[in-house]
């Protein structure tokens, strides 16, 4: 069968595998006891991903410390970039809830996993916060800020492609929603496979950041992107590190805690 839509499969995914994910859950001998039950739902995942086929979710073990944060923040929205199974839109998605908090934004650009995200988080009982919106988050970022629904953001979650990180960061700077006091950047996959541009940048003063700026701008190509990132934020960056299923890996939490430039 030719698949001429399909993005091609990776080494570690979307060869089909997350498709048994779903056939795996709703096959579950004890299927009632996983409905509207979050926590069932991840060990289910986590069962899949140890003893069939590796999943790229954040996993138990970064997931608890992230869950930590919202619960610490207490955001009324969350917005994750790469949403992939649902896996990180569940146990945020329900954490977030837990503290007051009424929607959580998964931005996913792949439409088939973003359907079995969908159906993970119908089966988890969320429904009523957790909402997969479809498309490149870049688009998605512009449309939520163009339709008023994201002003500010509260906490963001980064977990597309690493590559990404930079130009996405920059985007929301553009987009004026990173607000001092307010915004908590999260990016996962800091360690490995690594994010060093996006890593420079959030670990950089302003003037440093300027000047990165002007070498970038000699790039070619770069300005076509046609991005107007803000130095002028200040940043504050924390890098926490940690034993996974795949090897030493590190999660950034960057608090924006000024501006230079009003
Ligand atoms: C590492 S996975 C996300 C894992 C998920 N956050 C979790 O922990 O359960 C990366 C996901 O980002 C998605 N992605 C890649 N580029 C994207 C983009 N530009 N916009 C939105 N999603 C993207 C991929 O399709 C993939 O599903």
């Amino acid at each position: 069968m030719s698949k001429p839509h399909a993005p091609s499969p990776l080494a570690y995914a979307l060869d089909g595998r997350e498709i048994d994910l779903l056939h795996y859950i709703y096959s579950h001998p004890d299927l009632p006891s996983l409905r509207n039950n979050p926590p069932a739902i991840l060990a289910a995942i986590d069962t899949y991903s140890h003893t069939h086929n590796p999943l790229m979710n954040i996993g138990a073990t970064k997931g608890a410390y992230i869950r930590d944060l919202i619960v610490a923040h207490r955001p009324q929205v969350m917005i994750e970039l790469g949403g992939y199974v649902g896996y990180s839109a569940i146990l945020f998605g329900a954490a977030l809830r837990a503290a007051g908090g009424t929607r959580y934004l998964s931005l996913e650009q792949n439409p088939e996993m973003a359907a079995v995200a969908n159906q993970l988080v119908d089966l988890a009982g969320l429904k009523d916060v957790v909402r997969v919106v479809v498309g490149s988050a870049a688009a998605s970022l512009r449309e939520l800020v163009a339709d008023g629904e994201v002003r500010a953001v509260e906490l963001v979650f980064l977990d597309h492609w690493q590559e990404l990180y930079l130009p996405d960061l920059w985007l929301m700077e553009e987009l004026g929603v990173l607000v001092p006091q307010t915004s908590v950047v999260i990016a996962d996959n800091v360690v490995m496979p690594g994010a060093p541009q996006y890593l420079e940048w959030v670990r950089a003063g302003c003037a440093e950041k300027r000047g990165l700026l002007e070498s970038r701008k000699r790039e070619k190509g770069w300005e076509a992107r046609g991005l107007r990132p803000r130095p002028g934020l200040v940043y504050q960056t924390v890098v926490r590190e940690f034993e996974t299923q795949f090897g030493r890996d590190g999660v950034a939490v960057t608090s924006v805690l000024g501006a230079e430039d009003v």
